[in-house]
C-alpha cells in the first residue's frame, strides 16, 4: 500500500481544518489566509456552455470551497454537548486538564503501602479505592491497599501482594528488594490541572471521550454537525414489499441517512416528495438545513424537476454535471450564502457516486473534519475506462491489492454492498497492477467515521 501524501500535503490538510475551525468560532474575524488554502469565497466559474460538466477532482474541490464560504457566511457557533454526543465531532476548544491526573497519590497495585524498610507491622484495616485520606503510616508500618486507593501520608513504597509474605506473628516481609517510591503513582504524573492535553481540531474518538472524562469534563465544545434534509423524488417508489406494476423499492431512503451521518451530518428529515414540482419547491424553500440532498430528477426527463426548481428559486449552480461514471448528472447549487443543495442522480450507484463526490467534501469541511488521506493500491484486474470521464468502481481489498467487483452498473447496489472501497479509475481505464486511488467506505475503515446512529 502506498500513501502518496507528502509532508507538505499533510500540513495543508491540517491548516484546512484549522481554517474551518476559525470559521465556527464565535465572533471570529475573517479566516486566516493559509498558504495553498482557498479562503476566497467559492469562485463560481460560469459553466462552459460546451463542456459544463466539471472534471471529478475539480467537482470535489468546488464542493469543499463552497462549504468554506458557507461556514464563513454562517459563522457557525461551537456547541457544548454531553460527552457521548461528541463522538465523531471535532473539538472546537482545546482540551485542558481540569484536574491533576492522578488527582491524588495512588497505588498502582494491590498489596501493601509500607513505610520504611521491612519487616512491617500490618494494620488491621485496609485502604480501598474511593475512600477518604487514610491515616498516616509510621515507620515500620504497612497497610493493605487496593489498586487506585489513596496512598497514606509518609508511605515510602507499595509492595505488590505477590511480593510479600506474613510470618506467624503477622509481620510482613518483602520477598524481593523494595525500591523507594515503587508502584506509587504520584499526583499529577500524567498532567497538572490546566495542562494542554489536546488541540482544537482533534476528532473526538472514544479514547478522547475517555481522556476528557478522566480530566473532569462533563461536556465538550465541538463543531456542530451540519444539518441535512433529504428529499427523495420519484412517483415510482415503494417503501415496503415487493416491486409490482412498474413500481420499485426506494433504495435511497434507507441508504442515505446512515451514510450521511457517517460523513458527519445530522439528518433531520427524510421526505418522499414524489414527482411533484410544487412540493419540491416548497420543501427546498422552507428547509433551513445547511444542506438539502435530493435524489432523482436530475436529468432532463419530463418529471425531472430539480433543475427547473433551482432556476425558480434563483439558486446558483456551482457544479452542473461531473465527468464521472456513474453519476454524471449530479449537481451542487448554492441556495443561500450558507445553504447548499446536492442533487444526487436517481440510479442508486450513481447516487453513491454523487454522495462521495459532492456531499462528502462539503459535509467534511462544514464539520471541520480532516480530509481522509488519499492512498493507492494496485488493481488486481483490468478495469475498462470511460473515454473522457473518471469511473468509480466498487472493489474489495485483498492483501496488497484491490479486486474490482462485478455488478457495478449505475442502477446496481450489489457490487457496492460487498465492497470495501471505490477505485477511482482514470479516463481510459486501468491495467492489471496499476496503482489506483481508493475511496474507503466508512464501514470498511471501521474508523470513527462510523457514527451511524
Ligand atoms: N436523455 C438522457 N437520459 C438520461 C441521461 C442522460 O444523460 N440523457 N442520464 C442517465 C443517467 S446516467 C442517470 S444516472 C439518470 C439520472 O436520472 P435522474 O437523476 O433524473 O433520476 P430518475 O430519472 O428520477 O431515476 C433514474 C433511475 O433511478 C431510479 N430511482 C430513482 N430514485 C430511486 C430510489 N430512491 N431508489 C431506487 N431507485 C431509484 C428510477 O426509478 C430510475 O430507474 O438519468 C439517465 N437518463
Ligand atoms: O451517470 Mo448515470 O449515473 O450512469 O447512471
Amino acid at each position: 500500500m502506498t500513501s502518496p501524501g507528502t509532508r507538505d500535503e499533510a500540513e495543508t490538510e491540517d491548516l484546512d481544518v484549522e481554517e474551518a475551525l476559525a470559521l465556527v468560532r464565535e465572533n471570529s474575524g475573517p479566516a486566516r489566509r493559509v498558504p495553498g488554502g482557498h479562503d476566497a469565497p467559492a469562485p463560481h466559474r460560469p459553466a462552459d456552455p460546451h463542456h459544463p460538466a466539471a472534471p471529478w477532482p475539480e467537482a470535489r474541490a468546488r464542493a469543499e470551497r463552497a462549504a468554506r464560504a458557507a461556514a464563513r457566511a454562517a459563522r457557525r457557533t461551537p456547541v457544548s454537548v454531553p460527552l457521548d454526543a461528541a463522538l465523531g465531532l471535532t473539538l472546537a476548544a482545546p482540551l485542558a486538564a481540569l484536574t491533576d491526573l492522578p488527582s491524588f497519590d495512588t497505588s498502582a497495585m494491590d498489596g501493601w503501602a509500607v513505610a520504611g524498610p521491612g519487616p512491617w507491622a500490618v494494620r488491621d484495616e485496609g485502604v480501598l479505592a474511593g475512600h477518604a485520606v487514610p491515616a498516616r503510616l509510621t515507620d515500620g508500618e504497612a497497610v493493605r491497599i487496593a489498586t487506585g486507593a489513596r496512598i497514606p501520608p509518609d508511605t515510602t513504597a507499595v509492595l505488590r501482594s505477590e511480593h510479600g509474605r506474613t510470618d506467624e506473628r503477622g509481620r510482613l516481609h518483602p520477598t524481593r528488594e523494595v525500591v523507594h517510591g515503587q508502584d506509587i503513582r504520584p499526583r499529577g504524573q500524567e498532567c497538572r490541572s490546566g495542562d494542554h492535553l489536546l488541540p482544537v481540531g482533534t476528532l473526538a474518538t472514544p479514547a478522547v471521550l475517555g481522556l476528557a472524562a478522566a480530566a473532569g469534563y462533563d461536556t465538550l465544545t465541538v463543531v456542530p454537525r451540519p444539518r441535512v434534509d433529504v428529499l427523495v423524488l420519484g412517483d415510482e417508489l415503494l417503501t415496503e414489499g415487493l416491486p409490482h406494476d412498474g413500481l420499485i423499492r426506494d433504495a435511497l431512503g434507507p441508504m442515505l441517512p446512515p451514510w450521511l451521518r457517517a460523513l458527519g451530518a445530522e439528518v433531520r428529515t427524510v421526505r418522499r416528495i414524489g414527482d411533484d414540482a410544487e412540493a419540491l419547491h416548497r420543501a427546498v424553500t422552507t428547509s433551513d438545513a445547511d444542506l438539502v440532498v435530493t435524489t432523482g430528477g436530475t436529468a432532463a426527463g419530463p418529471v425531472d424537476h430539480v433543475h427547473p426548481t433551482l432556476r425558480r428559486t434563483g439558486a446558483e449552480l456551482l457544479v452542473d454535471g461531473v465527468r464521472v461514471r456513474p453519476g454524471h448528472p449530479m449537481l451542487l447549487a448554492r441556495l443561500k450564502d450558507d445553504q447548499h443543495l446536492v442533487g444526487l442522480p436517481g440510479n442508486p450507484l450513481a447516487a453513491v457516486s454523487g454522495l462521495l463526490t459532492l456531499a462528502e467534501p462539503l459535509l467534511r469541511t462544514l464539520a471541520a473534519r480532516p480530509a481522509p488521506e488519499t492512498y493507492t493500491l494496485p488493481l488486481r484486474d483490468a478495469v475498462h475506462g470511460h473515454p473522457h470521464d473518471t469511473r468509480l468502481v466498487p472493489v474489495v481489498l485483498r492483501g496488497e491489492g484491490a479486486v474490482p467487483l462485478r455488478y457495478n452498473g449505475p442502477a446496481m447496489l450489489r457490487g457496492i454492498a460487498a465492497a470495501d472501497a471505490l477505485a477511482v479509475v482514470p479516463p481510459g481505464g486501468a491495467r492489471p497492477g496499476q496503482e489506483t486511488e481508493l475511496l474507503d467506505l466508512p464501514w470498511a475503515t471501521g474508523g470513527i467515521g462510523v457514527c451511524f446512529t
